[in-house]
């Protein structure tokens, strides 16, 4: 997704649960090739896991200081259902934030049963999530650039 002309000084954070950390920079470097290709700024922040995401979400959408926010992170099932409260408040949390805020708030969690399909979703054969998330908030940026632009047109006439 190329970004606009007026994107140089659009700003996106990079919220990342460091439960992974190996699994976690892989995430991050692939959302930093597709905002860093768009010629949009990036800053990270690091939270303990994917719980955690939500919250590092809304304080960066409220702040004012980003266009949008994406959230990364890899939870691999154990042997009890704590996996599905963390992938369930960490999927939920994300879009209670998006919504809230108006600011785009990508999905970029792995959840899977093995590291080895988290390698294989960070980049190492079937998917990057990292990137495919960043992608998804530069779409949503674009679209409500494109929403205002027709507001402001609307407006004039
Ligand atoms: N098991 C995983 C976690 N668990 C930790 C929680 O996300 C949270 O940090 C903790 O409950 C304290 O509030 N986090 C992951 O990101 N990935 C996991 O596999
Ligand atoms: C996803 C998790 O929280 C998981 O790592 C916890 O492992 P367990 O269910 O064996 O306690």
């Amino acid at each position: 997704m190329s970004a606009s002309s007026s994107d140089a000084a659009l700003r996106v954070a990079i919220c990342v649960a460091r439960f992974y950390p190996e699994l976690a920079d892989r995430l991050v470097e692939g959302a930093q090739r597709v905002l860093s290709a768009a010629g949009v700024a990036s800053e990270v922040f690091d939270v303990p896991g994917a719980f955690e995401l939500p919250l590092a979400a809304l304080w960066c959408a409220e702040s004012g200081r980003f266009d949008g926010v994406v959230c990364l992170g890899v939870v691999i099932r154990g042997e009890t259902d704590h996996y599905d409260f963390v992938c369930q408040e960490a999927a939920r949390g994300i879009g209670a934030a998006q919504r809230a805020t108006g600011v785009p708030c990508g999905f970029g969690v792995i959840t899977c049963e093995t590291r080895e399909q988290a390698l294989a979703r960070s980049g190492a054969g079937k998917r990057h999530v990292g990137e495919d998330a960043a992608r998804a908030v530069l779409a949503m940026v674009e679209l409500r650039r494109q929403l205002r632009a027709q507001e402001q047109a609307r407006a004039v006439r």
